[in-house]
């Protein structure tokens, strides 16, 4: 299917249309160019797009065959074929429509299992006899940002009297930080890693080992260690007692996966009950997305506009901005979310993707510190990225003069993007903005766990459409495994895949 062919009648009928004037026609556009599902709205009003491009994109979708694909993810069939696994995600949330009762049983029992622990860790029956009041979580990638991103966007919802601590970096800074003022008796660290193969994560977890040994002994430090992975064997080989591994399937990728035991360090520092109700709501889109009508589907929606923007109109990158200090570490999670599952060069077949497809370039920050930074290449740089405004409509909304404010700003900022303005004096060429620049707003009804599992949810059913239209396996991520071999080349002496540059600069690092 050639993407950028079917499109281009409706890019080139749109591309010569002041974007103001196209948005301000109204009429049907104004209906279908927006959506809602649950807690989260969608409105694309100000992208370069009407009802007949947006039937085109929902076609294409049809054409790869949306209805069977999202039967298939939901009921665990392999829609992984390059690692010959289902993406278990959903099932995490809901496994009933999983046709492998086994797998169901399993997620059941694993949910179980983790939720008891956490409720141990409050009390007398913790791994070290007292309450947990410090978690090191030991974790990279989707081992990392998941649980970073849930822990910061959840600080209203936390535990009182723990703390919980990320390090993923193998900069010994990382560990140093985490164990800043805890107390080695009641720490746990949790060894966070689906592969249980991960260079920087065992390395930072022998050291968390050794700092909690020289502290307590080896016996000690053996009780306050957890982990959760798909490898329990590994686990249990890297020392760890089974009665606090936690495994989670293969199915479930690294990406994907705080939703299942990888989640374990948010479950015990928000409490089973806050991690259950972030789990409900991603349920609730996932319902959304299995059962509402193309047309109506969000995570549809939001697919085909990124489609059009990077196949269609050829945009490489799009900006996220977070317009919300509890959700400033969005844009790093997508950016792994995105452009680990979309970022690849070939078809399922094989054949190789044309130009301006996959993922985009995904980046941003938080609003409005943002505006004051990047801003300005968006309003005036040479290209045109497209931005999603990413806005939390009770905050806004408060009494609170500088929360209403923070919501004036992202307002103004999708506006002037639309229409720019025309620079006066003698600096006009410097004072003008071109306008012109598509952006979106998702809206977030209110910050709490049921609206963050949404909000995360929708982006996972985005990227699967993404994927499913391109043709891509957004599941594997083959893409990382020659960075690691090369490392671990270097770290055994063994130079034979090196060149002297390269060399050179090794013998910097005194490697
Ligand atoms: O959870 P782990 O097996 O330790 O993997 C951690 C991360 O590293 C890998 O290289 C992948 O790029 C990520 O998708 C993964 O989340």
């Amino acid at each position: 299917m050639d993407i950028a062919r079917q499109l281009d009648p409706h890019v080139k009928r749109l591309a010569g249309e002041p974007l103001g004037a196209l948005v301000r026609a109204g009429g049907g556009r104004d209906a279908a160019l927006q959506w809602q599902a649950g807690p989260i709205a969608l409105d694309a009003r100000h992208q370069r797009l009407d009802a007949d491009a947006m039937n085109a994109l929902f076609a294409l979708a049809d054409g790869a065959g949306f209805d069977d694909a999202r039967k298939a993810l939901f009921a665990g069939d392999v829609v992984n074929p390059t690692e010959g696994r289902p993406a278990l995600h959903a099932a995490l949330r809901d496994a009933s429509a999983l046709k492998d009762r086994d797998y169901a049983a399993r997620i059941e029992a694993a949910r179980a299992r983790t939720a008891a622990f956490a409720r141990a860790c409050q009390g007398a029956d913790a791994p070290g006899g007292k309450p947990v009041t410090r978690i090191i979580n030991i974790g990279i990638g989707g081992s990392d940002l998941g649980p970073r991103l849930v822990y910061s966007a959840m600080k209203a919802f936390r535990r009182e009297g723990v703390d919980l601590r990320f390090v993923s970096n193998l900069d010994p800074a990382d560990l140093e930080d985490a164990v800043e003022g805890a107390d080695p008796e009641t720490t746990l660290v949790c060894v966070t890693s689906k592969s249980f193969t991960t260079s920087e994560t065992l390395m930072n977890a022998r050291a968390a080992k050794a700092w909690l040994a020289a502290n307590l002994g080896e016996d000690g430090a053996n009780a306050r260690m957890a982990a959760a992975t798909a490898a329990p064997g590994k686990a249990e080989g890297f020392g760890i007692a089974p009665a606090r591994i936690f495994p989670f399937e293969e199915g479930v990728g690294g990406r994907y996966s705080f939703w299942s035991a990888a989640g374990l360090c948010l479950e015990i520092a928000l409490g089973p009950d806050v991690f259950a109700r972030i789990l409900e709501g991603a349920r609730q889109i996932d319902e959304h997305f299995a059962t509402a009508p193309a047309k109506d589907n969000l995570p549809l929606a939001k697919a085909l506009i990124d489609v059009w923007n990077r196949a269609g109109r050829g945009l490489l990158a799009r900006c996220v901005a977070a317009y919300s200090t509890r959700l400033e570490l969005l844009p790093a999670y997508l950016q792994q979310l995105e452009m680990e599952s979309l970022g690849k060069p070939v078809r399922l077949d094989g054949s190789a993707l044309p130009a301006h497809s996959g993922g985009q370039l995904v980046w941003g920050g938080k609003g409005s510190d943002v505006q004051h930074s990047f801003f300005q290449w968006l309003h005036q740089g040479v290209d045109e990225v497209p931005v999603d405004f990413i806005a939390v409509k009770t905050l806004y909304t408060s009494d609170d003069e500088r929360a209403k404010a923070l919501g004036a700003n992202l307002v103004a900022q999708s506006a002037a993007l639309l229409d720019g303005h025309e620079g006066e004096g003698a600096l006009a060429a410097h004072k003008t903005l071109p306008g012109g620049r598509a952006s979106s707003v998702i809206m977030l009804e209110r910050l709490d766990p049921e609206g963050l599992g949404a909000l995360i949810a929708l982006h996972e059913h985005k990227v699967f459409c993404e994927g499913l239209v391109y043709g891509l396996n957004p599941f594997d991520q083959w893409g990382v495994e020659l960075g690691k071999l090369l490392t671990n080349d270097l770290l055994k002496g063994n130079h034979s895949r090196f060149d002297a540059a390269s060399l050179d600069l090794a013998r910097l690092f005194r490697l």
